[in-house]
């Protein structure tokens, strides 16, 4: 378990303290993918940079699995810095280097494996993200989805207990980027690492965190699993970011609804109830009339979840909306 507790940090700029986070209290459980997703400046790389002590905090502390670290230095520094992997939005590949050599790399400077150990663990790691036929090659020859392969393999080559993504997909096509997040996936739930992953794509977030961190100008705004914060956010920052990912404009959105008539309501369904039909049910039993506004069937990681906007007409539209409330939708009231 990561925990921060009243983290501040401050960078001395031409003689002047410049806030970069502030209260910073947050929990990272030990095997979950956690998320933290911000936009530029909000404090990012600087939260991440913390976690292997790049950067050390103003004040507060930081513990790792209940050693608090803060102000770990010397050989105590090196081992946690062993213990925890890093990758990075360009890579930082070893351009002179083959991909075997850049895996092979951070074993070489920790000293403590053998030759054949070495070669084994590049053998593996290798063939563990796709690339055995391309150990040999320079990183200049492949692509940056592969590139990127070949970070988490070296990132993985001391075994550490924790993972640190500094915006890894984010120069990444979309379909490179859903590979590379699946991957990391598959690599959390075999290896039961710890996961960080600072990202300003919720699309990012949806797809492997469990629970997520929104960074607002040096603060958390806002925190929950990645199914709380994506469905229902509160802060206007999380909300900015789902519908940017969801491509809704909250303009647009509300002159369309201005054109139907009805009770506005948005209905989000969740694991089960997403595929349990129950709308024309309840329509029938209170005799309302409904017509789809929008509506999507997604999934957050393994979470099956459905949201549609629906306008309700005519009938006992109390008795329909309480119906919802009880057959384990939430239901918000866009309009009344
Ligand atoms: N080494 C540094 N020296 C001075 N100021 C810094 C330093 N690193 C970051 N900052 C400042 O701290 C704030 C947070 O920066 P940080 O890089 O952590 O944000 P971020 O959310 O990761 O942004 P980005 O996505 O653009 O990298 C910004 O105001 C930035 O200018």
């Amino acid at each position: 378990m990561i925990e921060f507790e009243d983290v501040q940090k401050s960078y001395r700029v031409e003689g002047r303290d410049v806030s970069a986070l502030r209260d910073i209290n947050l929990e990272v459980r030990a095997g979950e993918v956690f998320g933290v997703i911000g936009h530029s400046g909000a404090g990012k790389s600087t939260l991440l940079r913390l976690i292997n002590l790049i950067e050390r905090p103003s004040s507060g502390r930081i513990r790792i699995d209940g050693e608090d670290i803060t102000d770990s230095r010397g050989g105590e520094l090196m081992a946690l810095r062993r213990g925890i992997g890093m990758i990075f939005q360009h890579f930082n590949l070893l351009s002179s280097k083959t991909v075997a050599e850049n895996v092979r790399f951070p074993m070489k400077l920790a000293g403590t494996y053998s030759r054949d150990q070495m070669q084994h663990r590049v053998d593996h790691l290798l063939d563990r993200v796709g690339l055995a036929d391309q150990a040999n090659k320079y990183p200049a020859q492949l692509s940056g989805g592969q590139k990127q392969r070949v970070g988490i393999a070296r990132s993985l080559a001391c075994e550490p207990r924790i993972l640190l993504c500094d915006e890894a997909t984010s120069a990444l096509d979309p379909q490179t980027t859903q590979s590379v997040l699946r991957l990391l996936g598959d690599i959390n739930r075999e290896l039961g690492l710890t996961i960080v992953l600072i990202t300003h794509e919720m699309d990012a977030i949806r797809t492997i965190c469990d629970r997520v961190a929104v960074l607002d100008a040096g603060e958390v705004v806002e925190q929950g699993t990645a199914a709380q914060v994506f469905l229902h956010p509160r802060h206007q920052t999380t909300q900015r970011f789902v519908f940017e990912t969801e491509h809704i404009d909250e303009d647009e959105r509300q002159e369309d609804f201005a054109h139907v008539p009805g009770r506005v309501l948005r209905l989000t369904f969740q694991g089960e109830a997403t595929y349990t039909p129950m709308l024309g049910d309840i329509a029938r039993r209170t005799g309302v009339d409904y017509s789809i506004l929008s509506g999507r069937i997604d999934h957050i990681k393994d979470i099956p979840y459905g949201q549609i906007t629906l306008s309700l007409i005519g009938g006992d539209t109390d008795s329909a909306e309480q119906a919802l409330h009880g057959a384990d939708v939430s239901v918000e009231v866009l309009r009344p």
